[in-house]
């Protein structure tokens, strides 16, 4: 990998103050999936260190909240400056171990940039308000205050985002934070911890933890400093992880797996919904939490919505994400690869049909072909299950009713998308879809301006927008008392 700061790609982490280096010997391997190649080493750390590192975090964090909201605000802005200087760097690092296409990886620098840009300036309206007293001589005041040391769990397929939508809105509260990345995707950790020293993040205050999950996790969850436990990934891990932060009573920001539905109406445009739909599901290669994963179309224009759309989408080429014009690059892993062939078969077996794809690519490895499946059914088991893969199943439907019902028929609430002109319709179904997102003729909805998150298994929290900094927040509530009336006292 050619990058113009070779000192980006840091085979350390960095616990504390101290960087602590890899070794081949003793450490994990991180390999590019589209090659199999080893990109580096990051070291296999565990309990003892997540410790010293959540310690470091208590001692640095008091300074940090107890500077002003615009000297905070001016360090997150240095480190957004940085990461923009050296977008190039960080999305070939990014496409080297996660697999995206570079333009898509250069973009998501930008789109995680964006959060630590808001945050910067969000930071300064971290307003409270006073509230007429209970009583003659009493006034209520309430102010929000960092909530203290936060632990961060993040995911793989947007390695970069989903840790600067934390970090952000935690640094701009006045928060430490201990990070522990995907063991697939550490660098896109580590590259930017290497640029926030260079914007004078204080020494203690951020600590990026690589190794053993459950031994980094157990710590992180059962240390009683760590007053916040944010993490982004599957609903499984969530659940197990909201339980060990029970009996320290952890405040908890959780954004799980979804089950998105996109509908298209009759009277929808057709050819946006086409140009939503590619977007909505294949973002990615389709391994996004909000990636549409049931696509219900209208009877009257399911045949042509599923022509329209097999068309633009066979014309998407596949490949190594460094080679230039390409759309999809390799699945994270081979794990991935069975998940979406067991959906397309299971699908066939109970009737659906194939029309584009539905096998791995002859590219080998983990590149799988863009698929789409019609005639897909309540009964199968992509109705249910996330697929997290380039697979667009489309089911026919006739009314709203039976539409707006088959959508909430999930345990999940994460997005939901859907297409339509009718404007009492566009009213209806945004407030009955049992979502914590909608998307209304458009199939990309995520930015720093917007409340990100769901509801029932998909979550708890909010993360980008104002919304977002009240979750690294407390409310203090201060009741000034003793106003009496009458005398001024000279
Ligand atoms: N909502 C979302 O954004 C995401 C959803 N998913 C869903 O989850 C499925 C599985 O993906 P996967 O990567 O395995 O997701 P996981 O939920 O397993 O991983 C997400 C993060 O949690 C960590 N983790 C895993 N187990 C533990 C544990 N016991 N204690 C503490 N941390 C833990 C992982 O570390 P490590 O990498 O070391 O295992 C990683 O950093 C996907 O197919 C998809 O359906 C996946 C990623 C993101
Ligand atoms: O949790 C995820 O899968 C990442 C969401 C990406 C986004 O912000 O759109």
């Amino acid at each position: 990998m050619n990058l113009k700061d070779p000192s980006l790609l840091r085979q350390a982490a960095l616990v504390g103050s101290d960087w602590i280096e890899a070794s081949p010997e003793t450490g994990l391997a991180v390999t590019n999936p589209a090659t199999g190649e080893v990109i580096g080493y990051v070291p296999n750390l565990g309990a003892d260190e997540t410790r010293v590192a959540i310690e470091a975090a208590e001692a640095a964090r008091h300074g940090w909240a107890k500077r002003t909201a615009k000297e905070r605000s001016q360090v997150l802005r240095r480190w957004f400056d940085l990461m923009m200087a050296n977008q190039e760097d960080l999305g070939a690092i990014l496409t080297a171990e996660q697999g995206k296409p570079l333009a898509e990886a250069k973009g998501e620098i930008a789109y995680g940039a964006s959060f630590i840009e808001w945050f910067a300036e969000e930071a300064r309206r971290a307003y409270g308000d006073i509230t007429p007293g209970h009583a003659p001589d009493k006034r209520i005041l309430s102010v929000k205050q960092a909530i203290g040391v936060v632990a961060a769990i993040t995911p793989w397929n947007f390695p970069n985002a989903m840790i600067t939508r934390k970090a952000g809105p935690a640094f701009a509260a006045g928060c430490s934070m201990v990070l522990k990345p995907a063991t697939q995707t550490p660098f896109s950790a580590i590259a930017p911890a290497v640029l926030a020293e260079r914007a004078g993040l204080p020494s203690g205050l951020f600590s990026v933890l690589t190794g053993s999950s459950r031994a980094i996790g157990g710590e992180m969850t059962g240390n009683k400093i760590v007053q916040k436990l944010t993490f982004t990934g599957s609903t499984e891990v969530g659940a197990l992880l909201y339980a060990q932060c029970a009996p320290t009573i952890k405040k908890l920001g959780l954004e799980l797996g979804g089950n998105a539905p996109f509908i298209v109406f009759d009277d929808a445009d057709l050819d946006a919904a086409v140009e939503g739909a590619v977007i909505a599901k294949f973002r990615n290669n389709g391994q996004t939490c909000v990636c549409a994963n049931r696509i219900y179309v209208q009877a009257g224009v399911y045949d042509d919505f599923a022509e329209k759309l097999a068309a633009k989408v066979a014309q998407l080429p596949t490949g190594n994400g460094f080679d230039e014009g390409i759309i999809f690059g390799p699945l994270i892993d081979q794990a991935a690869v069975s998940k979406v062939q067991e959906h397309v078969d299971d699908a066939v077996a109970k009737g659906a049909t194939v029309t584009l794809g539905g096998k791995p690519h002859t590219l080998g490895g983990t590149f799988y072909e863009p698929t789409i499946v019609t005639g897909v059914t309540s009964d199968m088991a992509v109705a249910q299950e996330e697929t997290f893969g380039p697979l667009a199943p489309l089911f026919k439907f006739n009314t709203e009713a039976e539409v707006v019902a088959a959508a909430n028929d999930t345990d999940f609430g994460l997005a939901s998308y859907f297409y339509a002109r009718d404007h009492a319709r566009v009213w209806r179904v945004s407030e009955a879809l049992d979502y914590g997102m909608v998307g209304v003729n458009t199939g990309l909805i995520s930015t720093a301006e917007a409340p990100f998150g769901g509801v029932k298994m998909s979550g708890l929290g909010r993360e980008g927008s104002r919304y977002g900094l009240d979750d690294f927040m407390e409310v203090k509530y201060i009741c000034m008392g003793g106003i009496t009336e009458g005398e001024e006292v000279s």
